[in-house]
């Protein structure tokens, strides 16, 4: 980080100031897409990639999670729908919205935090098996509906789309769910039409809007992920560089459009030159049909 940073406030991606010992914020990506697109595939390759996934939990550097262990906790009567395929886990009122937003500012903040994992054989949080969540330098959050909650979508940094047609999510999942949610392929189907495929339609595919990055083929597209996993690679470099603050949120959050206007002087010259060359590299790929860079970001965010 340049000399003109030192003495500024140090922020969150939708404003609010972090101070002290906070300033170890880690970047946070929002990686969203419909069910089945390869949303976890993406975040995997992405931590393999980096030497991440095979790394004790304490010692990551990159962390993933999933909107799952969001999920409301049901009433019996809401658990009773769900035994028969009759709730719709695809709607943005099935999500705990407020818990979601808070356990993100807590990780934003730089804290440790304790979240449940998800049984979908019971529809139920799963509390005996708590995923503790340590201070990373990248956290990937993931799930159908990451940028839906305008609060919740303001806090990333960098928002990722995995774009996987439709008709091959649907192959997915039915073998998916048969296979490691214990459903059966008429419970799968009916779920999908009655609830999957027109709540897609209504909350999830709108808001690829917001996405600055998207990934056709999802965790095919093996170029897309390369450069992601580069741009990271940048980052942590970044980050661990003499004279950092360890600040990603004024290094990443910026217009790659209209980066013509940022010269060396803003960052220091190793982050301005990762900027150039992630700018460059985004601008080929999308020439080569790889990657979908920002492309909608003038529409209206509702
Ligand atoms: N590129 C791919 N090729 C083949 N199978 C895939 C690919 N990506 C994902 N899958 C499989 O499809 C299913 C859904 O993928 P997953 O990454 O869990 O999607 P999501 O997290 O978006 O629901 C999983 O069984 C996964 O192994
Ligand atoms: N008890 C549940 C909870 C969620 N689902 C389905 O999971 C999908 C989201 O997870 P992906 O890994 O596919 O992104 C979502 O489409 C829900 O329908 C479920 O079936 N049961």
């Amino acid at each position: 980080m340049g000399d003109s940073n030192k003495g500024d406030t140090l922020r969150l991606p939708n404003g609010d100031a972090l101070t002290g010992d906070e300033v170890k914020s880690p970047f946070l990506i929002g990686v969203a897409g419909g069910t089945a697109s390869g949303k976890s595939t993406v975040c995997k390759k992405i931590m393999e990639q980096l030497g991440q996934a095979e790394m004790d939990h304490t010692q990551r550097q990159v962390v993933a999670i999933s909107q799952d262990s969001f999920y409301r906790e049901l009433t019996a009567a809401e658990k009773a729908k769900a035994q028969k395929g009759l709730f719709n886990f695809d709607h943005p009122d099935a999500f705990n919205e407020e818990l979601m937003y808070d356990t993100l500012q807590d990780i934003l903040k730089g804290h440790k935090v304790k979240i449940p994992g998800y049984d979908y054989r019971t529809n139920s949080l799963d509390f005996e098996n708590m995923l503790v969540i340590y201070p990373a330098d990248v956290v990937l959050f993931e799930g159908i509906l990451v940028f839906y909650f305008p609060k919740i979508r303001d806090l990333f940094h960098m928002k990722l789309f995995v774009d996987t047609d439709s008709d091959t999510r649907l192959a997915r999942r039915v073998p998916r769910d048969i296979n490691e949610r214990g459903r059966d392929l008429d419970a799968v189907l009916t779920q999908y039409m009655t609830f999957v495929k027109p709540a897609f339609e209504e909350f999830c595919s709108p808001t690829k809007k917001f996405a600055d990055v998207i990934i056709p083929r999802g965790a095919d597209n093996t170029v897309a992920i390369d450069l992601i996993v580069q741009h990271i690679r940048d980052f942590l470099n970044n980050r661990s560089r003499p004279g950092s603050t360890g600040n990603m949120a004024l290094y990443m959050n910026l217009d790659l459009n209209a980066s013509g206007i940022m010269g060396p002087d803003h960052f220091g010259n190793g982050t301005y030159n990762a900027i150039r060359r992630f700018s460059t590299l985004c601008k080929e790929l999308n020439m080569q049909g790889n990657f979908f860079f920002d492309t909608n970001k003038n529409l209206p965010h509702h």
